[in-house]
């Protein structure tokens, strides 16, 4: 059974290597869109370090059977968030997934096959860091289900030494469409005064967008409150009304909204 017909937008979030925000932006970008009032799951297939459930302070829930396939686990009780992740089925997070490959496909291939998601409008997908072959596989087995496309998450650093450059190589390969590029940690928030500073050359990420031709969707820059919330599980966005930050991720999630629309 194909639970993923069911859903209306599928997209997958890159990263060309770990660290840059990812799952942070999977999190923001899923949380936003149910403030835009649409139901969302959250599909955590980054093996290598699943982080989801602690940002939404779901770690120890257990998965439970339906007669139609995996049941997420939902963040409220209204049921429009679901999460899905290979951290619930660890006993000790701290566990390493050292899985080779073929397994690690077929753990992927569940995942996109058995949640039951029922009706969500995006189904948002964590992937794990990188552009190997390994990754090229994953990518494959996730064209499968028909994306919109992928959002590639970068910051100034990793744009100044090129690894977006070989993330639209990575999409170009895999005939992944890019849903558009989004500048994590580009700039620094402070505590007291909210002034944002950047702390390393910005725009690098929307002018690169601009020579490939593919959607910027902004620059989310570095937040205390927001790695305090990810650590505790608290909704930032709801937090934090009208903070950089939040401005920042709402105007993300809007232009998703948007670009999405047009999609074919
Ligand atoms: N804009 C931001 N402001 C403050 N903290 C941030 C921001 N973006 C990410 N972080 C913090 O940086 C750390 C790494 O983020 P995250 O786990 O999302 O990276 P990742 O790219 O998914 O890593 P990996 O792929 O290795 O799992 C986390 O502790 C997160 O709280
Ligand atoms: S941005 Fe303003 S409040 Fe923040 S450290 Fe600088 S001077 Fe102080």
């Amino acid at each position: 059974m194909n639970h993923l017909s069911s859903v209306k937008h599928v997209i997958i979030i890159l990263s060309g290597k770990g660290g840059v925000g990812k799952s942070t932006m999977a999190v923001q970008i899923t949380l936003g869109l149910h403030a835009a009032g649409k139901k969302v799951g959250l599909l955590d297939v980054d093996l290598c370090g699943p982080s989801i459930p602690k940002m939404f302070n779901l770690e120890g829930r257990d998965i439970h059977q339906c007669p139609e396939g995996w049941l997420p686990v939902y963040v409220d009780k209204e049921q429009k968030i679901g999460v899905m992740s290979i951290g619930f089925l660890l006993s000790d997070l701290d566990d390493a997934v050292v899985w080779r490959g073929p397994k690690k496909n077929a753990m992927i291939k569940q995942f996109l096959s058995d949640v039951y998601w029922q009706d969500v409008d995006y189904l948002i997908i964590d992937t794990p860091p990188g552009t190997s072959d390994e990754h090229i596989t994953v990518m494959e087995a996730l064209r499968a289900y028909n994306p919109d496309g992928a959002i590639l998450v970068t910051t100034p650093q990793a744009v100044a030494v090129g690894d977006v450059r070989r993330e639209l190589t990575f999409c170009r390969k895999t005939h992944i469409p890019v849903v558009g590029i989004v500048e994590n940690m580009s700039g620094y928030v402070c505590p007291h005064c909210s002034e944002c500073t950047n702390i390393f050359s910005k725009g690098g990420g929307q002018s690169l967008a601009e020579q490939n031709n593919v959607p910027f969707l902004g620059s989310i820059p570095i937040d205390r409150h927001l790695t305090m919330s990810l650590d505790t599980g608290k909704n930032f966005l709801e937090e934090n009304p009208g903070s950089p930050a939040v401005e920042a991720i709402s105007h993300m999630v809007t232009r998703l909204i948007a670009i999405d629309k047009d999609l074919p």
